[in-house]
């Protein structure tokens, strides 16, 4: 069932393609099948039909030697259509409108200019976040460590696209959490329907009722949201400066010079092989110079050599990378130079020891840990601490 050009793979069954050899961590299953079949195999997906590569050399043939002819994203799902007005950034194919929305990202939107604009956000929120920790600790008690991070882009990001905060005590604060949690769930699950084509008018896991509810609800917020902003801007009579992201993009809305469709849908959907890969070796992550490893040289995140890939390389790689990298290097540092860490067990127990972290996987987009990280803070020094919530 495979033409004699294409990689090598297990035998696929009718209908189902390999899908049943799939587990819901599905980076470990494309490991194994590559493990006996080579370092680029392929497969089909239901109907879907998909290529494995696993080595820096066939991902730099693909993703840059290559990349024209795989730059979109072949994902067909009526779920990721529906919920970002299927005018999404991420999952649009290669073409005009990706193209507008790539230059309006890297020039505007996450442009060095607007990420120094947004500095004072990003400062206050890393106080918030300390003081919250230091708080805790005078406490005694312990801290969800992941949901504080969480917490902490999040706000970090939607005050910079929309100016509002996604934690907090106000019910807007609320929805937008829950629905932030329910929108990126819903893109790392597995529906049947969008793989098997018989399956496509039926929803037999009751998926698309879920997401037609989560893409009702997150509408409201959104049309709320912009509404007001709409409002403020007509009584400001145009003296209303660009705050934030969604002012930027409604100045987009009202130009219509772009020379793409850009509607308020689109500003709502804007809204390795290596050896022994389980082994914690970080200096495979080295900049190499061709096949040598270069002793000065930083950690290549931006895949430029195609070993690590945290942020993808090619014409679809993250956007979002200055800022990731800003808040990373920021926030990490601004933790464990305030605070030691001591792990908390799943009873409340404190853990002792090194090594003790659950590094378990669960499925979803992001390879998220399955039991959140809970950790007890205390203060190093209480004048270091004071000196980041005054002047960060
Ligand atoms: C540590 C943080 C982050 C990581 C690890 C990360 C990782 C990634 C990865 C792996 C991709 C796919 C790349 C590919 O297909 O080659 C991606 C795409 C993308 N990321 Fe990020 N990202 C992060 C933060 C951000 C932030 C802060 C933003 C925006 C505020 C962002 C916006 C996007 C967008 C819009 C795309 C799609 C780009 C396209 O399809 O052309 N990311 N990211």
């Amino acid at each position: 069932n495979r033409p004699n050009h294409f990689p090598p793979g297990p035998r696929a069954l009718p209908v189902i393609g390999h899908l049943h050899l799939l587990e819901p961590l599905i980076h470990h299953s494309f490991r194994d099948i590559s493990s006996r079949y080579g370092p680029i195999i392929f497969l089909r997906l239901g109907s879907v039909p998909c290529v494995v590569a696993s080595t820096p050399e066939l991902a730099k043939e693909l993703l840059k030697t290559n990349d024209l002819t795989f730059s979109s994203r072949q994902m067909d799902s009526r779920a990721i259509t529906h919920l970002t007005y299927n005018s999404s950034f991420a999952f649009a194919p290669y073409g005009p409108f990706w193209k507008f929305l790539k230059k309006l990202s890297t020039f505007e939107l996450l442009s060095s200019r607007a990420l120094s604009q947004f500095h004072p956000i990003r400062k206050n929120e890393l106080q918030h976040l300390l003081q919250h920790l230091l708080n805790k600790s005078k406490l005694g008690e312990s801290v969800n460590v992941t949901q504080e991070l969480l917490n902490l882009s999040n706000n970090i990001i939607s005050r910079m696209m929309l100016g509002i905060r996604c934690s907090g005590n106000d019910s807007q604060a609320d929805d937008a959490k829950t629905l932030a949690r329910e929108v990126t769930q819903i893109f790392g699950e597995f529906n049947v329907s969008d793989l098997v084509w018989f399956c496509r008018n039926l929803d037999f896991q009751g998926f698309r009722k879920k997401y037609e509810d989560v893409h009702r609800r997150f509408d409201a917020l959104l049309e709320n949201i912009i509404t007001n902003r709409e409002l403020a801007r007509k009584k400001s009579g145009g003296e209303l400066q660009a705050e934030d992201l969604l002012d930027m993009m409604l100045d987009t809305l009202e130009d219509q010079n772009s020379g793409v469709e850009f509607t308020r849908d689109t500003i709502k959907a804007l809204v390795l092989y290596w050896e022994n890969p389980l082994e914690f070796q970080p200096e495979r992550f080295l900049k190499s110079n061709g096949d040598t490893v270069n002793d000065t040289a930083a950690v290549d995140i931006r895949g430029q050599h195609c070993q690590l890939l945290p942020f993808g390389t090619g014409r679809r790689s993250c956007p979002g990378l200055a800022l990731a990298m800003q808040e990373l290097s920021t926030t990490l540092p601004a933790m464990i130079q305030c605070f030691e860490w001591n792990l908390v067990g799943p009873h409340g127990e404190k853990i002792n020891g090194d090594g003790a972290v659950d590094m378990t996987e669960r499925p979803g987009l992001t390879v998220p840990r399955a039991h959140d990280l809970v950790c007890a803070p205390v203060p190093r020094q209480l004048d270091i601490i004071q000196h980041f919530l005054i002047g960060v």
